[in-house]
């Protein structure tokens, strides 16, 4: 999400926590899914996740419609996440629309691309205007067993943790 200001991260060790599950997938494979979306980042920068069972600086969700926050989702299709900038609170946190079906493979909505987009935004990462890239706008199926980031977002990151 296009929050105001482009804050980042002023430690290296970052926490998340998972606060629900979707039921579109077993628990163990949203689990493993949400590591491999927060590797993409911790892979080319020297940033750390950490799940926590407590208040974390990355809280997860799924959630439809109104959630607690002022931008409640709207039903199946449309908005598929969002995620705030880095900051205190709702900073960094990234939300998933439980409205949709969440997939591994090229079905319906691929979790482990929006999470990696929805993370990026979480790191302070604005959208890119190279198609192909993790953080163009517009959401376009690419195989998570092949998926690569492309250079835009590796060097966009890295300016702002490198
Ligand atoms: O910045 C925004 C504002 C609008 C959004 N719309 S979305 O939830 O339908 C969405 C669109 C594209 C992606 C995406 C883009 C590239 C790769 C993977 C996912 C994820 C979510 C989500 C988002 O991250
Ligand atoms: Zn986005």
């Amino acid at each position: 999400e296009q929050r105001a200001g482009s804050q980042i991260w002023t430690k290296k060790g970052l926490t998340y926590r998972i606060n629900n599950f979707t039921p579109d997938l077993p628990q163990s494979k949203v689990v493993q899914i949400i590591q491999r979306a927060f590797k993409v980042w911790s892979d080319v920068t020297p940033l750390t996740f950490t799940r926590v069972s407590g208040t974390a600086d990355i809280e997860i969700l799924f959630a439809s419609r109104a959630h607690g926050d002022n931008s409640p989702f709207d039903g199946r299709g449309g908005t598929l996440a969002h995620a705030y900038f880095p900051g205190s609170g709702l900073g960094g946190d990234a939300h998933f629309d439980e409205s949709e079906k969440w997939s591994e493979k090229n079905q319906e909505v691929n979790l482990f691309l929006v999470a990696a987009h929805e993370f990026g935004h979480s790191l302070g990462l604005a959208h890119s205007g190279v198609r192909g890239a993790l953080m163009y706008p517009n959401y376009s199926y690419m195989n998570p067993a092949t998926f690569r980031l492309s250079a835009d977002d590796r060097q966009r990151i890295q300016r702002l943790y490198g």
